[in-house]
C-alpha cells in the first residue's frame, strides 16, 4: 500500500492535506468522513510531544481512531524528540508515511532506512531555520521531504517564503519519486506559490477548518485549483 499510496498522492493536481490539528475532536470520526465526502486525498495528522514544540497534541491512538474509520493515506508529522522509540507503534496505528525531524535526532538516516523497512513512507522535515544542506546526505532515502512554512507547534501563524526557496531547490536534488510537502501558513494567498515551487502535497489547517463542513469541498477545490495554477505571487 504505502509505494501505491505515495504515488497517488504524486500524481495528478497537488493534493491539499488538512492538518486535524485543528478538527473538531469532539467529533473527530464525524470531522474525518466529512474530509473524505469533501474529496480530501489524504490527511496529515501532527504528532506534538511536549518537548521538540511545546505545544502536546496525541500518539498513536488517534492515529489508530483515525485509521478505524477511513482508508484514506495518513501522513503523520512526528514533531518529538526520540521518535526511533515510537516508529513501530505509529506504523501498527495505520500510518502510511512517517515524518520525523532532522532538528529532532542527531542522524536521520537510520530511522529513515527503519521507516521503509516497515513499509511506510519514510519523510523528513526541516524548520524554516535549518538550511537545506543540513539534509543533503539523507535525501537518497527519503520518500517525502517537507519544508516547514512556519515554526513547528501551532496552527494559524503565517506563511514563511523560505520553504519556496527550498522547495525549488529540492526539485532539482531529489528523485522524481519523492513527495515535496510544505506545512503552515498555506491559505488562498499562499497555495499557488506552494505549487509554483514544487509542492506535491499542500498541508492546511485554519484555511479549511475554521469554515463550516458544509464548506470542506469549496474549500478544498478552491486551494487545489490555485496550487494547480501555479501563479507566482507577488505579495508574499
Ligand atoms: O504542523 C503544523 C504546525 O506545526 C500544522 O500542520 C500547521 O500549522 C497547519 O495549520 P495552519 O494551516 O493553520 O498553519
Amino acid at each position: 500500500m504505502p509505494r501505491e499510496c505515495l504515488a497517488k498522492l504524486r500524481s495528478g493536481t497537488p493534493a491539499i492535506m488538512p492538518s486535524m490539528l485543528l478538527c473538531d475532536f469532539a467529533n473527530l470520526g464525524a470531522e474525518v468522513r466529512a474530509m473524505e465526502d469533501a474529496g480530501a486525498r489524504g490527511l496529515h495528522l501532527d504528532v506534538m510531544d511536549g518537548q521538540f514544540v511545546d505545544n502536546f497534541t496525541y500518539g498513536m491512538t488517534i492515529v489508530r481512531a483515525v485509521r478505524s474509520v477511513t482508508n484514506l493515506p495518513l501522513d503523520i508529522h512526528l514533531m518529538m524528540v526520540e521518535p526511533e522509540k515510537y516508529l513501530g507503534d505509529f506504523a501498527d496505528a495505520g500510518a502510511d508515511i512517517l515524518t520525523i525531524h532532522t532538528e529532532a535526532v542527531e542522524d536521520p538516516k537510520p530511522l529513515l532506512k527503519a521507516i521503509r523497512e516497515r513499509n511506510v513512507g519514510a519523510g523528513l522535515a526541516l524548520n524554516p531555520t535549518t538550511p537545506l544542506e543540513q539534509i543533503a546526505d539523507a535525501l537518497p532515502l527519503c520518500d517525502l521531504v517537507l519544508a516547514m512554512s512556519v515554526h513547528p507547534g501551532a496552527g494559524g501563524q503565517s506563511f514563511n517564503p523560505v520553504a519556496l526557496e527550498k522547495l525549488s531547490s529540492l526539485k532539482d536534488q531529489v528523485a522524481k519519486e519523492v513527495l515535496l510537502e510544505v506545512d503552515g501558513g498555506v491559505n488562498n494567498t499562499t497555495a499557488a506559490a506552494c505549487g509554483l515551487a514544487g509542492a506535491h502535497l499542500l498541508v492546511v489547517g485554519s484555511a479549511i477548518f475554521r469554515h463550516d463542513p458544509s464548506e470542506y469541498r469549496a474549500k478544498l477545490e478552491e486551494l487545489t485549483q490555485l496550487a494547480a495554477s501555479k501563479l507566482a505571487a507577488s505579495n508574499l
